[in-house]
């Protein structure tokens, strides 16, 4: 029997809080995802997945309890943390004025990708927006701009990827052709976190299951 590699700790929550007032949405939630493992939170509207994916990328504030990603606590002005995590939670906030082909490229350089044009190429055509390329993101179909969204993540260097539903308005292709892309992401060692009401998906990628909520 050939041994097991030891997967390190991408992701670890600490008996976290939060609530929104005087109303408290999770409390005392723990968890942790490896490299490798996909950790799927599922539950009824408004169980707190949502709220609990805000927390993990530091775009919400806990009201106790930790969140390290590779060791390090989690804040969305932390370098390391933006460069670790990538995330899409949800997709309105484009650049109106940039086209689609542009906020791929810029973010790929942003992020240290000195030439990323072969890259950028190869998403579009995955992402199925190569005739949309040169569109502003007004101009696109919603499921587009979901394919747009997802596309952001894969351009960019990442350890962890925290996903909001992402099969969100994506057709029925699109949604296998999300299972099997986060499966290879998964075999090449990145962690994932996602919030899903679609089983298929959680099946394909074989995710751990975390319901919140009753
Ligand atoms: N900014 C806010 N102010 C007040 N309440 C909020 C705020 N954000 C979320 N909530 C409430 O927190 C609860 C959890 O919301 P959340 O979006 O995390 O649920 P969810 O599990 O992601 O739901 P869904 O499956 O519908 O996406 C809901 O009752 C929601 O109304």
């Amino acid at each position: 029997m050939g041994a097991v590699a030891k997967r390190d700790v991408v992701l670890q929550v600490d008996k976290l809080k939060k609530g929104y007032g005087p109303v408290t949405i999770v409390e005392a939630f723990s968890m942790k995802a490896h490299e490798g493992e996909a950790v799927a939170l599922t539950g009824r509207n408004g169980a707190g997945k949502s709220t609990v994916l805000r927390c993990l990328v530091g775009a919400d504030r806990p009201d106790e309890g930790t969140v390290t990603v590779g060791g390090v606590k989690v804040s969305e002005t932390n370098p390391v943390i933006r460069r670790d995590v990538a995330t899409v939670i949800d997709d309105l906030d484009f650049f109106p004025d940039l086209s689609v082909v542009e906020h791929l490229d810029l973010l790929a350089r942003a992020h240290g990708l000195t030439d990323p044009d072969a890259l950028v190429d190869e998403v579009l055509e995955e992402v199925q927006l190569v005739v949309q390329a040169g569109q502003l993101p007004s101009t696109l179909s919603s499921g587009q701009r979901r394919r747009l969204a997802l596309a952001t993540a894969f351009v960019r260097p990442r350890r962890l990827l925290v996903l909001d539903e992402p099969e969100q308005r994506l057709d029925v292709e699109g949604v296998q052709w999300l299972g099997r892309r986060l499966k290879q992401e998964l075999d090449g060692g990145l962690a994932i976190v996602l919030a899903s009401h679609e089983p298929a998906l959680l099946e394909a990628i074989g995710a751990k299951q975390i319901r919140l909520g009753a």
